[in-house]
C-alpha cells in the first residue's frame, strides 16, 4: 500500500493543534518532530543502552517543528491541501502560533506520480457516452453518439475514474439536454467541464483554486477541439461571481461542498441543477441537510463505493 506524507512547517506552540487537524482530515498517523525537544538534550547525557548521546549526531530540526502526517491511498491529498493551509493558518484566531504553516507533500513524489499512474492510465468508457483517453493512446470511438474526452491530467486532479469525478460525469448526463450554462467548481483537469461541453452545454465556465489545476485544464482543453471553447480562471469557489446559469457541478470534499451551497443557488436559475460529490459515508448526512435548508430538492443521491453525489434542483418559485 502507498501512503502520501504531509509535513506542515510549524512552531513548538501549534505541534498539538497541527496534529488535530492532520488527524481529522483522515491521517493514519503523525510524527512530531519539535527543535525544543532537542535543546533539552545536553551532550555526553547516556542514552538507554549506555551510549553516550551527542544531539548533534541526531537529524533535528535547529529552530520550530514539523508535524508530518501519513495518508492513505482513498484520501486524494491534494484535494485537501487547501483545507490543511487555511486550517493551520486560522490558528492564530486561536492565539497560537502556526509559524510559516508551510505545506510540503513527499512519499509519492511529484516525479512518480507524473509518471507512475500512466502505467494503469488506458482508455475507459465511464458512462454510456462518454470516454476518457490518455492523451498518448490511439483510440477509435465505438458507438457514434461515445463522446471521447483526450486527457493528460498530470497533477491536477481528474483522469476521470476516481469514483467521485465518475459520479459528476454521470450526473451530467442525466441532467444536460443542450444548450445550458454551467459552472464547474474545482476543476482539476478540467475533465468535467469537457464533458460538459461535449453532451451539448452551450457555455461552461471552470473555476479552481490551485494555479496546477488552472493551467492542466487550460492544457486539456487545448487537446479537445470539440469542447471549445470553455473559460477558465482561477477563483476560491464561486466568491465574486454573479451569474444565472442551468447547471453548478463541483467535486470537492464535504467540508468545502458545505459553503458553496449558498453561492451555487444564488447563481442557479429556477428549475437548475446543483451537482456534487466527493462526499464521503460520514458526511452525506450534513451535505444533504445543507442542501435541502439552502431550498434545493434532491432529487438523486448517487453512490460508488464509498463515495456520495448529490444531485439537487432549485424549485420553481410556485413550487
Ligand atoms: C477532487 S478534485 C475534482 C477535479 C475534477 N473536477 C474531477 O471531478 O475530477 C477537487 C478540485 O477542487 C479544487 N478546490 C479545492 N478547494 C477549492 C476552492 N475553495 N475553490 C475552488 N476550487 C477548489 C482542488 O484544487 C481540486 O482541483
Amino acid at each position: 500500500m502507498q501512503w502520501t506524507q504531509v509535513t506542515v512547517k510549524t512552531e513548538s506552540e501549534a505541534v498539538e493543534a497541527v496534529s488535530f487537524i492532520l488527524n481529522d482530515l483522515g491521517a493514519t498517523g503523525v510524527k512530531i518532530e519539535d527543535a525544543k525537544d532537542f535543546e533539552k538534550l545536553r551532550p555526553g547525557k547516556f542514552g538507554a543502552h549506555g551510549e553516550i548521546i551527542d544531539p548533534n549526531d541526531i537529524p533535528h530540526l535547529e529552530k520550530g517543528a514539523a508535524v508530518t502526517a501519513y495518508y492513505p491511498q482513498n484520501i486524494f491529498v491534494p484535494e485537501i491541501l487547501p483545507t490543511i493551509k487555511q486550517r493551520v493558518l486560522a490558528l492564530k484566531e486561536f492565539g497560537l502560533d502556526p509559524g510559516a504553516g508551510e505545506v510540503v507533500t513527499s512519499a509519492v513524489s511529484d516525479e512518480n506520480w507524473a509518471t507512475a499512474w500512466k502505467k494503469y492510465y488506458h482508455p475507459v468508457r465511464v458512462t454510456r457516452h462518454l470516454t476518457v483517453v490518455p492523451d498518448w493512446e490511439e483510440y477509435q470511438a465505438a458507438q457514434d453518439d461515445e463522446r471521447v474526452i483526450y486527457l493528460d491530467p498530470g497533477m491536477a486532479f481528474g483522469t476521470g475514474t476516481h469514483p467521485t469525478t465518475k459520479l459528476m460525469l454521470q450526473a451530467l448526463e442525466m441532467t444536460l439536454r443542450g444548450n445550458e450554462t454551467v459552472l464547474d467548481v474545482g476543476t482539476g483537469s478540467g475533465v468535467l467541464s469537457i464533458a460538459a461541453r461535449l453532451l451539448g452545454a452551450a457555455k461552461v465556465n471552470a473555476y479552481d483554486v490551485d494555479d496546477v489545476a488552472v493551467k492542466s485544464a487550460l492544457d486539456n482543453i487545448e487537446l479537445n477541439p470539440k469542447a471549445q471553447p470553455i473559460k477558465v480562471a482561477a477563483n476560491d469557489l464561486l466568491a465574486g461571481i454573479h451569474e444565472q446559469v442551468d447547471v453548478i457541478v463541483a467535486n470537492i470534499l464535504a467540508e468545502i461542498i458545505i459553503p458553496l451551497v449558498p453561492q451555487a443557488f444564488e447563481n442557479l436559475k429556477n428549475n437548475g441543477y446543483f451537482l456534487c460529490s466527493g462526499i464521503i459515508a460520514d458526511k452525506i448526512q450534513v451535505v444533504t441537510e445543507a442542501i435541502e435548508n439552502q431550498g434545493f430538492v434532491i432529487e438523486e443521491k448517487m453512490q460508488i463505493k464509498d463515495w456520495y453525489g448529490v444531485i439537487a434542483r432549485k424549485p420553481l418559485p410556485d413550487e
